[in-house]
């Protein structure tokens, strides 16, 4: 379970979200919706502990990452894949040198080994066969896709992290970006937060829906509990 107990983050001084309660059962995809800057992606940085929060505590099954020290996060991050926007893949790389990136620099395993993880994953998001390609050659859901490769390859992942996967895409890409999504989560039975601007797109992949308004989580609950709300900036989502 991933929980939030009265988290507070921010940048120097600066509170970007206060007192943040939420909780991720095992399993499941919570998606993460609010205006831009509302500080979705700052609850994604308090998960990989890249930010500390200023107050509050974050539990991924039961370990305050906080209180990680250097070593501990390295492992730590290893169960945790993270998709960046718009993928962020290393241009100058192929995409098989993308997807081993993590594992040529941080393990000792032989190239076949690497190699071999490396096609498992890219056959996994069906590119098995870009895996010499450069991403400039890759439409921006296949970049979506090796990305989402990446991310999973230190080891199954625990929690899968999305910020905005389908940003940017088609609607009939950005449906089978979140049929990937789900995917993962059913194969792996990560947690997965996901952050979106496309409520189209968070029915499609979430179980769970966090609305982030003035700094505040102001609702959570299934997509029944969100459309039933009489919250008027719940409202408002709903109806644009
Ligand atoms: N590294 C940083 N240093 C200082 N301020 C930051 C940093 N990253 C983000 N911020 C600020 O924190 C606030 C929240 O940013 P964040 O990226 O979490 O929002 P968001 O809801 O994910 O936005 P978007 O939907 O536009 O991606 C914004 O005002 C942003 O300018």
């Amino acid at each position: 379970m991933i929980q939030f107990e009265g988290v507070s983050l921010g940048y120097g001084d600066r509170v970007v979200v206060s007192d943040i309660n939420m909780e991720v059962p095992d399993g499941k995809t919570m998606v993460i919706l609010g205006d831009s800057g509302s500080g979705k992606s700052t609850l994604l940085k308090g998960i990989l502990g890249i930010l500390q929060p200023f107050s509050g505590r974050i539990l991924v099954d039961g370990e305050n990452v906080g209180q990680l020290d250097e070593k501990e996060l390295l492992r730590y991050r290893q169960r945790i894949g993270m998709v960046f926007q718009e993928g962020a893949l290393f241009d100058s790389l192929t995409v098989g040198e993308n997807v081993g990136f993590w594992l040529w620099e941080h393990t000792d395993w032989s190239d076949e080994k690497i190699e071999e993880r490396v096609r498992t994953l890219l056959r996994f998001v069906s590119l098995e066969q870009v895996i010499d390609q450069r991403p400039d050659a890759l439409s921006g859901g296949m970049k979506r896709r090796v990305a989402i490769a990446r991310a999973m390859a230190p080891q199954d992942p625990k929690v899968m992290l999305y910020d905005e996967p389908t940003t940017g895409l088609d609607p009939f890409t950005s449906r089978s970006i979140c049929d990937l999504v789900r995917q993962v989560q059913s194969e792996f039975n990560v947690m997965s937060l996901v952050v979106t601007h496309d409520l189209h797109d968070a029915f499609r992949v979430g179980d769970l829906f966090s609305f982030i308004h003035d700094a505040k989580v102001i609702l959570t609950g299934d997509r029944e509990t969100i459309e039933q709300s009489t919250d008027p900036f719940v409202r408002t989502f709903l109806s644009t």
